[in-house]
């Protein structure tokens, strides 16, 4: 089963595999791997106001001397250099040096300025006009779209979300929610196990089934995110790693597969110092208030 498209809230559709343009500067030229991505097949760009690097991809696109309509693009409103949205898709849509972009997201809630529902009118004006075709959003949680959906007229099309296993129980409910609202998410840092958080509970599974599966780690792990129903968001400046990820398209994991990854994700949650502080503060105020009742009651707990 290779990669294919999956269809959006708004009858569009979007493939479902998308080559990020992401790269905290890592001094490659992002024209150089945007024409690898292209050249090895992919076929839908993902890029944002904040990556600094449109006007490099729309040449990258032009390089290809691919026709627009065959390569979708996705770029975020990042809430940069003081634009409003309305001048940021304008001023988007020159540097990629195309009439529009397939899909436009609010790339975070805290940008979604002065509230969700007032950004979120902006963007279905600016869907309205044509200027992207499908709009979304990106990091929203479940109140920041329930907020969203009270006022909207025109759903979110996509939710680009961080997935990966250690994440998985967190993100669980957030990947129910979209898809009881017919919103498709979007994974992103999906291949965390190899690259941010390596050496821990998911090699040994994901290890396994690449064994088995003839298959490389990094292609497993694609294919665990789109068994969850994620559409991809990855990226590689190293050109036989991209043809990989879309030779991805061809593994189907067993639900047993799927499972054993999702044990050891849940294995390896890690928490934040915000999130242990928090628990720790909330069991003392617990146990205080514990205290608090019995002495009151006068229960002897010891
Ligand atoms: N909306 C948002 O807030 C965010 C969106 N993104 C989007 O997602 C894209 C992908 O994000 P990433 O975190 O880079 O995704 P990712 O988890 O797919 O990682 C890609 C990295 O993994 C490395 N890799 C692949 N196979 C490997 C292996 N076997 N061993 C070691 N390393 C391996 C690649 O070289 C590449 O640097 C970004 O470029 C951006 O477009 C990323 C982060 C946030
Ligand atoms: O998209 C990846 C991470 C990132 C870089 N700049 C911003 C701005 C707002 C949300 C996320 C990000």
């Amino acid at each position: 089963m290779p990669w294919n498209s999956r269809k959006l809230n708004d009858g569009r559709t979007i493939p479902e595999i998308a080559f990020g343009t992401w790269t905290l500067g890592n001094g490659q030229d992002p024209i150089d791997y945007v024409d690898n991505a292209l050249d090895a097949g992919f076929s839908h760009l993902d890029t944002a106001q904040a990556y600094g690097n449109e006007k490099e991809v729309g040449i990258a696109l032009r390089e290809s001397g691919l026709a627009r309509e065959d390569v979708f693009i996705t770029t975020k409103f990042s809430g940069r250099d003081g634009l409003s949205i309305e001048q940021s898709i304008r001023n988007s849509l020159d540097n990629l040096g195309v009439k529009y972009v397939d899909l436009y997201l609010i790339h975070h809630p805290r940008l979604a300025q002065p509230d969700i529902p007032s950004a979120w009118a902006v963007m279905e004006k600016i869907q309205a006009e044509g200027l992207a075709k499908s709009i979304g959003v990106s990091n929203f949680e479940i109140s920041d779209l329930t907020t969203l959906l009270a006022s909207a007229k025109v759903k979110p099309a996509a939710n680009q979300i961080l997935l990966h296993p250690y994440v998985n129980v967190r993100q669980a409910p957030l990947v129910a929610f979209c898809k009881a609202n017919d919103i498709v998410v979007e994974a992103y840092s999906a291949l965390t196990p190899l690259t941010r958080q390596r050496g821990g509970p998911v090699d040994k599974p994901v290890n396994a089934i690449a064994a088995r599966l003839d298959a490389s780690p990094d292609q497993v792990l694609l294919a665990w995110a789109r068994a969850k129903g994620a559409v991809l968001v990855t990226m590689s400046s190293k050109k036989e790693r991209v043809e990989g990820y879309l030779k991805a398209g061809d593994i189907e994991l067993t639900s047993d597969d799927v499972r054993d990854i999702d044990v050891a994700g849940a294995l390896g949650v890690r928490l934040s110092a915000r999130t242990v502080l928090r628990r720790v503060a909330g069991l003392t105020v617990l146990t205080t208030a514990a205290f608090g009742v019995c002495t009151y009651l006068g229960v002897e707990i010891f």
